[in-house]
């Protein structure tokens, strides 16, 4: 029986992936074999012996301690494109909010007062203020062209916007995806000059985290109206606070809500609701279990953003050895060597790299003794090992 705890509501349609006879699920599990979460930060979470894979239920994975995931030779899962169309009409609603002056227009007519025909006087008297622009032949940059900036790139090019992008690190996957028309620029600052809108899409690490701050912000197209439905830490909060007070920009509309940015007229900030539909968090549920339960069940790994895909068909028979270790040199030849000591014939075997992890999955043609598991959890720089 797997033991899996749950950090936060996870749609019942993903949970139901996990068959109780196998898995037990509950948000209160001692001893978990994995964990299935969407925004709650682990970062301070003591991280269990017996915890074997960690399933995101989303896209982001800054809330979890990678580095500590690394070093037990952990894999982190997570649903890649799942809630990308979700946050892609969020993202147009945005821009819609923005260059339509809707919040401020909505908030005004709430101050209307007096019979029909006062409020009616009223209204046309004021509505001047909340005139806006229309989308076609407007200059959106979308920054970071993976699932979601693909998305809103092509769903702008089809209400005639022109669409700038940058991502230096774009896949074969997204540029077969992106719209033709897509211009592609060199760097951040190019699509902060070029963009009467700019959408950020990226994933809040090191590289990422403040890169749209003063300066860029000092040197972007005046009046411009910046999107974050991607994380607060990739924005200067302090920075936009002054664009907007200066009309370098317009609007500021994000997911994030920050006491710098609270009450502030530019600012329309959401609570984090970019993945808040039924589908994408069904669908990021059932990515997300399913990705879990098979590296428990197989060893097979599917979108782990830490680990290489590998996928080795069962060979039926003996047991299955994965081992997951430093990617360094002879760590296979002492894998193979411990298991021809005890006499165990490798029947199938797969051996995959990614960065500083290294993973094998082995078929072999007997049961695998205690005291191999032992010698192989002995071996300097392996930081897993499970027989299934
Ligand atoms: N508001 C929400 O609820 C919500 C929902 C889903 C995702 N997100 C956020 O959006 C981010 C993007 O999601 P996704 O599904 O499109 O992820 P993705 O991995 O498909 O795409 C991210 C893209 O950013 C690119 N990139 C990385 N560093 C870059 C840089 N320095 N400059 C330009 N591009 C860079 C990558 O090459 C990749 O193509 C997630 O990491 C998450 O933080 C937020
Ligand atoms: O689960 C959520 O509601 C948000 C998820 C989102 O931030 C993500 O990175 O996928």
């Amino acid at each position: 029986m797997y033991k899996i705890l749950t950090f936060n509501n996870i749609s019942t349609r993903g949970l139901e992936r996990l068959p109780r006879e196998r898995f037990e699920v509950s948000s209160e599990i001692q001893h978990p074999d994995a964990v299935l979460l969407r925004s709650a930060k682990l970062h301070d979470w003591a991280v269990p012996d017996t915890l074997k894979a960690v399933g995101r239920a989303g896209a982001g994975v800054n809330n979890i301690p990678m580095a500590a995931m690394n070093e037990r030779g952990i894999p982190v899962f997570n649903a890649p494109g799942a809630n990308a169309n979700a946050v892609k009409e969020l993202v147009l609603a945005g821009m819609f909010l923005a260059a339509r002056n809707i919040c401020p227009a909505w908030a005004f007519a709430q101050t209307l007062e007096g019979d029909d025909a006062a409020m009616n006087k009223a209204a046309e008297a004021g509505k001047k203020q909340f005139t806006g622009f229309e989308l076609p032949g407007r200059t959106l940059g979308v920054i970071g062209l993976g699932a979601i900036g693909v998305s809103v790139a092509n769903a702008a090019a089809a209400l005639g916007m022109k669409v700038v992008g940058y991502d230096p690190k774009i896949t074969v996957r997204s540029a077969w995806n992106l719209e033709s028309g897509v211009y592609r620029a060199q760097s951040v600052d190019e699509v902060m000059t070029a963009s009467d809108i700019v959408t950020l899409h990226v994933p809040e690490v090191d590289e990422t985290r403040g890169m749209i701050n003063a300066a860029r912000l000092a040197a972007s197209r005046e009046g411009q109206v910046l999107l974050n439905f991607a994380r607060a830490g990739i924005v200067d909060d302090d920075a936009i606070i002054k664009a907007l007070d200066e009309g370098r920009l317009s609007r500021y509309v994000c997911d994030f809500p920050a006491a710098a940015l609270k009450g502030h007229d530019g600012v329309v900030a959401l609570p984090h609701i970019g993945a808040s539909t039924d589908e994408a968090q069904e669908n990021c549920a059932i990515m997300a279990a399913d990705e879990v339960r098979d590296f428990l069940e197989t060893g097979n790994v599917t979108n782990a953003v830490n680990f290489p895909e590998l996928i080795l068909p069962r060979n039926a028979g003996g047991d299955r050895l994965t081992v997951v270790n430093a990617n360094v040199p002879n760590m296979l030849g002492q894998i193979s060597s411990a298991l021809a000591e005890a006499g165990l014939n490798i029947d199938d075997m797969y051996n995959k790299s990614q960065g500083e992890l290294a993973y094998s999955v082995a078929d072999v043609d007997g049961t695998i003794p205690p005291a191999v598991i032992e010698r192989l959890q002995g071996i300097d720089g392996v930081l897993m090992v499970r027989v299934i």
